[in-house]
Order: structure tokens, then C-alpha cells, then sequence
């Protein structure tokens, strides 16, 4: 189910963390940007740069794997609650050159416990483009403790003392 504090369809969904590979501000990251989308769904934009190659001219799998975790890791906001990736099996069909736009779709399929079973694709230059890569994945709800727990101190340290950030991890928790 949607929850009723959901952003509402289109609104930017912004960067959960500053350093995230996929949202965050990095120079080699992937600059993912996200807005919420109708029901339990998001969509999210994706420019291949040089640096996300593996072969010449084309993105890297791995790359393209990571933008498809990102974009479902941003049904999060939808939910408003704290999931990780558990599992994520992806279709690579056409092959993504550089300079290209994918544009990444991804809702929720199915809720049992802490399972929450998703799906997204990803297109090439349109939302309507043709479908280059495919994921089904399951995503497990954590405690925000999952994160103070197995994160290297340096950056838990960080985290906890910027107010941003606690804000955001705080908006998930059913009991802040
Ligand atoms: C804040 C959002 C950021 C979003 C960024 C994009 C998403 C990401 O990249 S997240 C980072 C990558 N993921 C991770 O680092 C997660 C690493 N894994 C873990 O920490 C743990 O394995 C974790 C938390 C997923 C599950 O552990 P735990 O909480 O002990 O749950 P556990 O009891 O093992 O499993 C719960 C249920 O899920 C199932 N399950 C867990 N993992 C899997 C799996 N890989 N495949 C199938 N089922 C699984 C279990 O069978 C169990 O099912 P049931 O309830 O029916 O018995």
C-alpha cells in the first residue's frame, strides 16, 4: 500500500544520503535523480558517462545493475519504510551505449512480512524507449539500527551529527 504521507506522483524524491554511489553528490557515482510515481511506484533518470563503461562505448552490467537497486531502493519514500536489497536478478537485453538516457521505472509487487518483492526496467532515451534492462528483486525491511550497527564508525559518526540526515532516517520510523 501507498503510505497516506507518501510524496505525492512527480515529486523529486531527493537524496537519501549524501555519498550514495547512486543519488548522492559523488564524481564517479551515478547522479540517479527519482520522483515518486502513481500508486507504489517511482521513476528515476540515468545518463551513462564515460566512467560507467565496460566495454568501449557501452555501460558496464554493473552499473546498469546499480541504477536498477537505486531506483528501487527509492520506493523506500513510498512506503516510508527502511528496506535494503536482499536480492536483485537482472535481464541485461540491449546493449546501453554512453551518452545515453535510461529512463528507470520500479513499483512494488507484493508485501509478505518483511519481504517486499519489487520490480523494475529500465528504457533507453523515453519512458516509452525500448526496454534495455530488467529486475525482479527483494528487498527486506531493516531498523534503522541496521545501519549504526554495520557501518564503518567514521561515517556513522558523521551521519549522527548532521541534523539533515537524522531527519531522514527519523521520516521512516513508525516511532522516531
Ligand atoms: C536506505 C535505502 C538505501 C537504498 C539503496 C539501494 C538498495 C541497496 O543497495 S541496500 C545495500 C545492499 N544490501 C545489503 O547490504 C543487505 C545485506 N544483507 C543483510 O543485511 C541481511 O541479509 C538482510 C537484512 C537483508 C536480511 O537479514 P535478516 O534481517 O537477518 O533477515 P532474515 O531473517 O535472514 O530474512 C528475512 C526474510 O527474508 C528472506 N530473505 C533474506 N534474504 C534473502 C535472499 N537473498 N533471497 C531470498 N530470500 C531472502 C528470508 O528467507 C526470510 O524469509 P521468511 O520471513 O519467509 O523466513
Amino acid at each position: 500500500m501507498r503510505h497516506p504521507d507518501a510524496p505525492a506522483p512527480g515529486k523529486p524524491l531527493g537524496v537519501h544520503y549524501d555519498q550514495c554511489f547512486g543519488c548522492g553528490d559523488q564524481p564517479g557515482g551515478l547522479g540517479l535523480i527519482a520522483r515518486a510515481g502513481e500508486g507504489v511506484s517511482v521513476t528515476a533518470e540515468f545518463t551513462v558517462r564515460s566512467g560507467h563503461q565496460g566495454a568501449p562505448g557501452l555501460a558496464h552490467g554493473g552499473a546498469l545493475a546499480a541504477a536498477l537497486d537505486e531506483t528501487l531502493g527509492a520506493l523506500n519514500w513510498l512506503q516510508r519504510a527502511i528496506t535494503v536489497t536482499g536480492r536483485l536478478e537482472t535481464d541485461f537485453v540491449r546493449p546501453v551505449p554512453v551518452g545515453t538516457e535510461l529512463h528507470l521505472e520500479a513499483r512494488v509487487t507484493a508485501v509478505h512480512g518483511r519481504k517486499v518483492y519489487c520490480s523494475a526496467t529500465g528504457r533507453l532515451g523515453a519512458p516509452d524507449g525500448p526496454v534495455a534492462v530488467r529486475a525482479q528483486a527483494l528487498f527486506i525491511e531493516v531498523r534503522v539500527e541496521h545501519f549504526i550497527e554495520n557501518g564503518r564508525a567514521e561515517e556513522i559518526d558523521a551521519a549522527l551529527a548532521d541534523p539533515d540526515q537524522v531527519k531522514v532516517a527519523r521520516a521512516f520510523e513508525v516511532n522516531p
